[in-house]
């Protein structure tokens, strides 16, 4: 190695800029300089035994000037000081000949001696300029005499610097350099583990600690690092063994410090990661991990999986593209980026939606249809008819579009329960779509996908929940959307109910057409006025009227009573209720046109059966166990001598009287039970009579919400100005009546000595206060106009009216009484209060049709052409004024 290398006295040199090669280092330089292609040319290419050349650091001017000023007071074998020394014996002819490259050039005056382990040689194009690339290997340092030039490069007269063989043998006697060796080895010792322990890697470089010469060693470790241009000028310089030992040390140290540095800056840093991005790091190890083990149930398989989804889903070719653009939107996205989510949510929908899904449609078979709506509903007559029209025409052309049948009447009348019959008899799936209070359009129409939590309209998501495109869709209680700022639903719903328009639906959510015309859409509704006329106008109004108490009789014992045992798990075993007690239920509990109040009631009955049946079954179970007999066996014997003597008892199911059992856990009701169950009777037919009571009260027929009712209107007087109080939920229709009563009234008043006190001005200057109970009911309509006339009257005569009697009827200014609407159910909630006297607009007299005749013949029905009319038989003895009257 270096020891052996023979040294010639002149060297060609390479100049090497703000770079030291040490000895034991390997470069790699590529010369393109005209200067060093020479030298490379002459001295390494074309010889055939390759050469060294010496490599000699230079410095730029500006750090040599720098340098030359920290040298003043340098030790004495600092490379500033060579520098000067180089400078100042470099020949003439170089001071003469590169008089401009000297003012560059600051030779340092020691360098290596190199050889070349590899060349190679190119050329440039289009130049055609040579160039070399020259892998030099550091042998040994040596010192500069004279640098001269050779033709276009420079030679160096040189000595050499290194330590011979035996001089270094005694030098490693020396106890300093022993000692120095050992702290260098225990630093490189150091680095070694740590480099070893971060690429964990268990290399040879251990080896070269026991292998190579520890001079040699320093050199080589330092030649590692990258080190600034001064320590490696330094570590050229340090040619002593014991500065070279230490400073290699030292620099062997320095590196060990800023690996330690940087090690707990990454520690800190990867402690900062955000909690996101470690996660991002984990789910994307997790995907790799995930990979590899060929499990398929990552997001990209769910994309994949809701593409294939998206393509059996029969996606109209329209439709396709855009969920094709959407679908590719969704894939470049990661699913922590905003949107991804909704998007995701959307293409489901596509997905999901029955685009061509739809039940199989049998020929209807228009006798099991008949036999369908006997069973469920008892009566409807009319309405099972008007039904079955409609299937008969669906029949013969099943892609008809018939009329959207819209089922009108009070709660509980069997509305819904006709619906899903229809789609029975269809065999179509039914939906119900419940549009109570529905006051925003996009409830209809879905909200546009820009609005964050968007969501599609309640049709769409319908039909998506039912999963075909073919339902029958009960709008349920179409009567109660509203308008408000936020749209008109009902306009909306034109288009739904609109056959032209239906087939390309659009749901803003939806974004796309979809066709509903394949839906069957059956409306109900409790009133009619509020629906719009547009959307009245493309539908089928059929009005079912509140049930009289005989066929709600009919309708318990029939379907009520059987259903609600069975809901409750039960059968006619446990549970019986008779015909009267039914009744009962009817007269004392129950004051609705509808069934659904009465049907609760029986389910409070059968809960207590079931009760009932519960606890007995507990019973009967322990006495399986415990025989009467056998338990008194033991216990005598247990008292006579504390023995516990063994008995064989028989677990035989049979063991026990099961008509016992029977007998015991049947609930027969009967008045007591009945109002144990459903406590004291709710409504009696003394109200009427006990309302009455005093003057100033009359009892009207109206019509709400749940179909016909009985109205009592109160009307009090105070000393005021004349002012008219209304209160009890009224709508502006009713008020008016109100004020027509009044004013009607009024501009009688002389004539009819209203008056009890004798004061004809009376009604002019006293507050009226009307008041109308049951204040939650919204009332409304001029129906009311005769009752409150009466109400009035009754006040100012002082008379009662008579409590077995109601009316109803629109009264003008005139006095004459207008034929008004729901006559059917108004009598029928007069027969449900037990009220005997009816009055009505004589020109109601056709409508009684419709009542049943059990109805009629249970009541006395008056007629009424003017409120006079009206008077005279509300009143016992007739008008109250007559005897004063003037007329
Ligand atoms: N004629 C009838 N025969 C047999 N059961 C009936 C009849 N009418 C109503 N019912 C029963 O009464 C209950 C209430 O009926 P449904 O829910 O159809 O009333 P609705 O008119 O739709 O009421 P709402 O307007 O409150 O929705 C149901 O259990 C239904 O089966």
């Amino acid at each position: 190695m270096a020891e052996t290398v023979e040294l010639p006295s002149r060297l060609a040199i390479l100049p090497f800029r703000n770079k030291v090669l040490l000895p034991g280092a390997v470069i790699r330089i590529r010369c393109t300089s005209p200067r060093s292609v020479k030298l490379v040319e002459q001295e390494l290419w074309q010889r055939e035994e390759k050469g060294l050349i010496g490599v000699l650091p230079v410095r730029d001017a500006e750090a040599a000037a720098f340098s030359s000023l920290l040298s003043t007071g340098a030790g004495s074998d600092t490379g500033e000081r060579s520098v000067k020394a180089s400078t100042d014996n470099l020949g003439d002819s170089q001071k003469q000949g590169t008089k401009n490259q000297q003012e560059l050039i600051h030779w340092h005056n020691r360098g290596v001696a190199a050889r070349a382990l590899h060349l190679s040689r190119g050329v440039e194009k289009p130049s055609g300029r040579v160039t070399y690339i020259v892998v030099l290997e550091g042998l040994c340092r040596f010192n500069v005499q004279e640098i001269s030039e050779r033709g276009t490069y420079y030679v160096a007269r040189i000595s050499r610097l290194d330590m011979t063989k035996a001089e270094l043998e005694q030098a490693e006697q020396d106890p300093d350099i022993i000692l120095l060796s050992r702290q260098f080895k225990a630093t490189a010792m150091e680095l070694i583990s740590i480099l070893e322990q971060k690429q964990k890697t268990s290399g040879r470089t251990k080896v070269l600690l026991d292998t190579v010469p520890v001079h040699r060693l320093a050199d080589i470790f330092v030649a590692s690092f990258e080190l600034e241009f001064e320590e490696q000028i330094s570590m050229l310089d340090s040619v002593d063994l014991k500065l070279r030992l230490s400073k290699a040390t030292e620099l062997v140290e320095q590196h060990l410090q800023s690996i330690r540095v940087a090690e707990k800056i990454t520690q800190k840093v990867e402690g900062q990661l955000s909690k996101t991005q470690k996660e991002f790091l984990l789910r994307q190890q997790m995907r790799a991990i995930k990979e590899e083990l060929g499990d398929n149930d990552d997001d990209e398989d769910d994309i994949a999986a809701l593409e294939r989804k998206m393509q059996s889903a029969g996606i109209p070719p329209t439709v396709w593209k855009h969920a094709q653009r959407e679908l590719r939107r969704l894939k470049k996205m990661q699913p922590q980026q905003p949107g991804y989510s909704s998007s995701r949510v959307y293409l489901e929908l596509l997905a999901d939606l029955p685009w061509q899904k739809v039940t199989e449609e049998h020929e209807i078979d228009l006798n099991a249809a008949k036999e369908r709506l006997d069973t469920d509903h008892h009566g409807l007559h009319k309405v099972k008819q008007r039904i079955i029209e409609y299937l008969a025409v669906r029949k013969l052309k099943p892609d008809a579009r018939g009329p959207v049948l819209c089922f009108v009447g009070p709660p509980g009348v069997g509305k819904t329960s006709l619906a899903s019959s229809i789609a029975g008899a269809l065999n179509r799936k039914f939906i119900r779509i419940s549009l109570g209070g529905v006051k925003d359009e996009a409830d209809i129409r879905g909200h546009r996908r820009t609005y964050i939590g968007s969501m599609p309209g309640r049709l769409i998501e319908g039909v998506k929940r039912v999963g075909v495109s073919n339902p029958v869709m009960l709008l349920d209680e179409i009567d109660k959307t509203g308008s408000d700022i936020r749209g008109d639903p009902a306009s909306a719903l034109l288009e739904v109910l609109d056959p032209e328009q239906n087939r390309t639906f659009n749901d803003h959510y939806l974004n796309v057409p979809y066709d509903l015309s394949k839906v069957i859409f059956v409306a109900t509704a409790n009133k009619v006025q509020p629906i719009p006329p547009a959307l009245l106008d493309r539908m089928e109004v059929i009005e079912l009227p509140g049930y009289t108490p005989e066929e709600k009789l009919k309708i318990a014992m029939k379907h009520l009573i059987p259903r609600v045992i069975d809901q409750h798990g039960l059968s006619p075993n446990y549970l019986q209720i008779s015909e009267a007690i039914v009744k009962l239920v009817i007269e004392r509990y129950t004051r609705e046109a509808g069934v659904r109040s009465l049907e609760r009631n029986i389910a409070a009955l059968a809960r207590a059966a079931a009760v009932r049946v519960a606890e007995q079954e507990c019973t009967v179970q322990v006495s399986k166990n415990f025989h009467p007999e056998s338990t008194s066996l033991l216990e005598t014997r247990l008292g006579d001598s504390a023995e516990v003597e063994m008995e064989v008892i028989s677990m035989d199911a049979n063991h026990h009287d099961t008509g016992a059992f029977s007998s015991r856990s049947v609930l027969v009701v009967d008045e007591t039970i009945l109002e144990k169950v459903l406590g004291p009777p709710r409504f009696d037919n003394g109200e009427a009579d006990e309302r009455v009571s005093i003057p100033g009260v009359s009892v009207g027929l109206v019509w709400t919400a749940f179909g016909g009712e009985v109205q009592f209107v109160e009307s009090a007087t105070m000393v005021g100005k004349g002012d008219l109080h209304l209160t009890g939920q009224l709508g502006d229709v009713i008020k008016e009546s109100a004020q027509i009563a009044l004013t009607w009234l009024r501009a009688r008043a002389t004539d009819l000595n209203l008056s009890a006190a004798g004061d004809v001005n009376l009604l002019d200057k006293r507050d009226i206060h009307i008041h109308f109970p049951a204040g939650a009911v919204p009332k409304d309509g001029p129906s009311a106009g005769v009752t409150l006339v009466t109400s009035l009257v009754s006040l100012f005569s002082q008379r009662k009216v008579r409590a077995d009697t109601a009316m109803t009827g629109e009264m003008t200014l005139r006095g004459l009484v207008l034929p008004v609407g729901g006559i059917k159910d108004k009598v029928l909630a007069a027969h449900r209060y037990g009220i005997k006297r009816v009055i009505l607009p004589e020109r109601n007299l056709k409508d009684l049709v419709d009542v049943p005749s059990a109805v009629l013949s249970s009541m006395e029905i008056l007629f009424a052409r003017r409120v006079e009319d009206v008077l005279e038989q509300a009143f016992e003895g007739g008008c109250p004024w007559r005897q004063h009257s003037k007329i």
